[in-house]
Formats: C-alpha cells, structure tokens, sequence
C-alpha cells in the first residue's frame, strides 16, 4: 500500500506509517503535479491546506482513505469521496486544547493590544497609553457553537470569571448545563456580548453566518475572534463593522482564502490585514508540539486501520463505532451482508424498499453500520465492487430504493434478531431473518421458511418438489462434479407441496452443476449462491 503525505505531520506520525506503508512525504507540491501523481496512491494525508476536491479524487483513482491530520474536514469533497466508497478518516480530539487555547490567547491580544504593543516596542514607540486595553473580568463572552473547543474555551474563560453564554441550536440543554454556561438566541448573544467567539464548522448554514445584518445588532465596542473556519463571520462585514468601530478589534486565525502557507506569500492581499485592530494569524490554532504530535499519530493510526479493512475510529462518511462496539456488532454485520446478498442472488425484480428491524438485545445498540452492510449484501450482486459500506446508502438512494430501519425491543426464542424484510418493485415482499450465538451467524427465516442454516460462500439454494429421493438426486450431481455437501437444511411447504433446501458445499458449485440441478424433473429451481 502506498501513502502520500501533501503537508507536514509529526515524525512520529511519519515513522509509525513507515512500519506498515510505502510512505511519500512530498511538501509543497504544485497542483498540477499532484493531480499527475494521485493515482499512484491507495492513500492521502493532507492538513488544511491540500484542496481533496472532486478533480483531485476522480483522478485518484486507487484512492481508499483519505487522512486529515486535524479537525475540520472542509478541504475534503466527502460527497465524492464518499459515492466512491473512500473512507475519510480525521482526529478530531487532537487539536482541540491547542485551538482553545490559541482562540484564548487571541481574545487577550485584542483585550490588551498586545500584538500591536509589541511591534510599536520593535520599533521604538513605548508610548503605553496608547495601548490601553480592557480586562475580560466581569464581562460577557457569547461563545456560538458549543462544541468541543467552544466548551473548552468556556470553562477556560469561566475561571477568568466571565459570564459566559452560547448560541447552539443542535445540542441538548444538557450540554449548556454541563459547562456552566446560558444558553441564548443568536441576537441575545449578539446583543448582549462584550466579547464573542464562533466554533462552529464551515456548513453551507454557518458561511456568513455572522454577517452585516448581526453586525448591526452587536454591542458597540464587541470585540470577535474567529479560530474556527474562515468566512464564517462576512470578511466584508468585519472590515465595515471595524472601520465604523461598532466593533472594537477582531482577532482572525484564519481567512475565507488562506495563502499557502510555509512559503512566502508577498503578494497576498486582505484589506483586514490593513486595520490596526485586526489581529491576523496563520491558522496557527492546531500549531503546537503537542497538538501536532497528537494528530500526527492518530491520523498515522486511523490511515493504517482504515488501509488494513478495519472499518472503526474515526471515519468522517461511516456512523461512528468504537473498536468495542464495532467487535460486538461484526457477527451482525457479517449476517445482515448476507441475509442481503440473497435477495439479488435469487430474484431479478428491482426492489422498491429495504426493511430493517432489530428485535431484541441488538435494538439497544447503534446499529446504523450494521445496516450499512445489510445494503452492500443487497447492492453487491448487482454493483458488485461499485458498492462499499461507505457508499451503499447513497447508492441504494440513487436506485430509488427507500431505507427504513426499526426497533423493536420484545422478542420471543431468541436473545437478538434482525429482520430484513424487501419489496421489489411490483410490491412482492422477501423476508429474511437472523440471529447470531456469539460468533456465528445463522439465517432463521428465508421466504416464509423457518430455516436454520449458517451462510457461507459455497452454497445451493433449492426449491423442490415436496417428494421422496430428491436429496439423494441432489447428492449424485454434486458428487459428479467432487463437491462435497457440508450441511443440508430442508424446510416443506406443507400448503404446496414444494420445499426449499439450502445446501452448503465444501466448494464452488460450477454453472454446469447448477444446470444439471435445474434439468431434474423434481427441482423446480435451483441457484448457486454466495454470503458475501
Ligand atoms: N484554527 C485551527 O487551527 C483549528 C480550527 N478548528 C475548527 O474549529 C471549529 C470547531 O471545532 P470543534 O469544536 O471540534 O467542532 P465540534 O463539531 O465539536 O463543534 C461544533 C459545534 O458547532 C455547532 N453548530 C453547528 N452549526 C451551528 C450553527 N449554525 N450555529 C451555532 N452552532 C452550530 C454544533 O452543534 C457543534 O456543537 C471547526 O470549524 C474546526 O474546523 C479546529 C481545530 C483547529
Ligand atoms: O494546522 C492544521 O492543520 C489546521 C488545523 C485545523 O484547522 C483543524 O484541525 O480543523
């Protein structure tokens, strides 16, 4: 497997993919020169900086994860990686004490002039008085986005005893309670607010977000920092709101176009930088020994997991699992693929929905990723290797197929069931179902039938005639052809006289055998088909 590193992660980063990849570290490519080289590569790991766009991963065409040492995954296209069946792997806790920290250090620049103080000493001014700034005792700090940095930042800022407040319209109250802080609207944040800081990510929702109208509404003399994402406060906005001093200073760590950074960049251009009273950084939040040798290795590991199959950690396009979870739920995953994987095996007609229930112990768990499979069984025999866990829900939407999952707590016999329950498109059903006893899976229901068999790769679905001797004829053409049955499961339909037999063999039933099955006057069809 081949990685190509497009901008600097820590050595120990570097020294860990070395351990198990081919490892490119290749700094400072030009565009075109990356684009050329992509498809060598099975993986990329870039920071801020690389544009993972649709261009770059359409001609990547190798590519199978795409690593983001650090946080936001704005860089990345994650609908195509994700339609392409590319994971997208990033470490999102790394960085985040860092980020707090730097956007902490930003407020007390701007509360204390402290950049602009310190270049007027370089060049010889120490006229103080011309740096007075303002304590952040007593005031209010409106924090919009109250997640993992916001809340850090606000602790941190609590201890400096401001009283701190938040606009964050997608986490529970428990969450405002839990850190101390008042949860209010976007304008009484805006209005009330001596000092404001936005976390949140780059969304279509939060570009802009705050713009000339929020700016008009703000405490005369606020002072903002942004160390989230560039553009989310209106660049144009700031700059007016500064220049008419309704806002007091500005601290930006980052910008709506970053120049590219670790090379020289003269000719970059952004009237903010012209103010006195706007602070600039260069993205530097994530910048810190600590947090770089953080998310160096984390990014190392989740590349190395993601490479080697293991579908847990942090993927940004997968339900997130943890190892454990994800241990417990693999004997799930692997029957849902299979129970899946007959439907297309054994009818042609298109499918309309897919039913998913879990009934029993299995409803109480996050079983999102074990529907995942549950779609790749139904979509593999007809997209075969077009279909990954990453992309089969946005792939069976674009065959039209509706998704509906369920729970169900109350169960009977068993301890765990899963129902997968398929219309097609003139409204006949299938119905499957499941269960697992520790490790090994077992399908329990198969068009009505109450079964008992295991799925494995080499197997025979039958149905039959309801009369003496077809088992044996079964037998004969299969030993014809040196295939040895391993287990056998046969279910009568007492109403029709037919019966359905599975059949698992040692090998791969050749279409020759199933043609001579099909030739039998006592078998009305007969399918060799796969788990997976
Ligand atoms: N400057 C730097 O070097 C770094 C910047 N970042 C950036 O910091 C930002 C925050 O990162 P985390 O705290 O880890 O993210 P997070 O995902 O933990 O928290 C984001 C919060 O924003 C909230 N949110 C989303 N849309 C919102 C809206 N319209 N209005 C109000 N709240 C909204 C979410 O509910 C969530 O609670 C991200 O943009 C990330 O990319 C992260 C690390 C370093
Ligand atoms: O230093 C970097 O790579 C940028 C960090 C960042 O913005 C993030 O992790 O979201």
């Amino acid at each position: 497997m081949k990685v190509i590193v497009t901008e600097r992660i820590s050595e120990n980063g570097i020294e860990y993919l070395k351990k198990y990849v081919d490892v490119d570290v290749k700094l400072g490519l030009e565009r075109k020169e990356l684009l050329d080289i992509i498809d060598n590569y099975d993986a990329i790991i870039v920071r801020s900086v690389t544009k993972v766009d649709k261009e770059l991963i359409e001609k990547g065409k190798n590519l199978k994860v795409i690593g983001r040492a650090g946080n936001g995954v704005d860089n990345i296209d994650l609908n195509t990686a994700t339609k392409k069946g590319i994971i997208v792997v990033n470490t999102p806790e790394g960085n985040i004490i860092a980020a707090a920290e730097h956007t902490i250090g930003l407020m007390l620049s701007i509360a204390r002039n402290i950049p602009q103080a310190y270049n007027g000493c370089k060049n010889g001014d120490f006229k103080r008085n011309r740096y007075k700034g303002v304590e952040l005792n007593g005031k209010t700090l409106g924090i919009i986005g109250l997640g993992r940095i916001g809340s850090l930042v606000a602790t941190r800022l609590s201890s400096f005893n401001m009283n701190v407040i938040a606009y964050d319209p997608y986490i529970p109250d428990s969450r405002f309670e839990k850190f101390g802080v008042q949860k209010v609207t976007l304008d009484e944040l805006l209005e009330q607010s001596d000092f404001i800081t936005i976390h949140t990510p780059k969304t279509e929702e939060t570009l802009g977000m705050i713009g000339e109208k929020e700016l008009k509404k703000v405490k005369k003399g606020v002072r903002i920092v942004n160390c989230a994402r560039g553009g989310l406060i209106n660049e144009e906005a700031l700059y007016n709101a500064v220049k008419e001093g309704t806002v007091a200073a500005a601290a930006l760590d980052v910008l709506l176009i970053e120049p590219v950074y670790d090379k020289e960049n003269k000719d970059f251009h952004n009237p903010l930088l012209e103010l006195p009273n706007v602070v600039v950084t260069p993205h530097l939040g994530a910048s810190t020994v600590e947090a770089q040798n953080n998310v160096g290795i984390e990014v190392a590991r989740e590349v190395v997991t993601a490479l080697s199959g293991k579908l847990y950690g942090n993927i940004v396009n997968l339900p997130d699992v943890k190892a454990d979870e994800f241990n417990m739920l693999k004997p799930y995953m692997r029957l849902c693929e299979a129970m899946g994987a007959l439907y297309y095996q054994i009818n042609e007609t298109p499918i309309s929905t897919v039913e998913i229930i879990y009934r029993g112990k299995i409803s109480k768990h996050n079983t999102d990723i074990v529907s995942l499979y549950a779609l790749k069984g139904i979509l593999k025999p007809a997209l075969k290797e077009g279909v990954s866990i990453i992309n089969a829900r946005i792939r069976a939407k674009e065959m039209g197929i509706e998704v509906i999952e369920g729970k169900v707590e109350e169960i009977n016999h068993y301890s765990s069931l899963v129902i997968l329950k398929i219309t097609d498109t003139k409204g006949s059903m299938s119905q499957f179902a499941g269960t697992t006893y520790g490790d090994e899976i077992r399908i329990v229901e198969c068009l009505g039938h109450k079964v008992n068999f295991e799925p494995t790769d080499y197997m025979l679905f039958v149905r039959n005639k309801d009369v003496p001797g077809v088992i044996g004829h079964i037998g004969n053409v299969l030993s014809e052809f040196g295939i040895n049955i391993s287990s056998m499961h046969v279910s009568p339909n007492k109403s029709d006289g037919t019966a359905l037999m599975i059949v698992n063999t040692d090998k791969e039933i050749p279409h020759e055998a199933v043609d001579a099955l099909n030739n039998l006057n006592s078998i009305l069809r007969a399918r060799a088909v796969k788990a997976s």
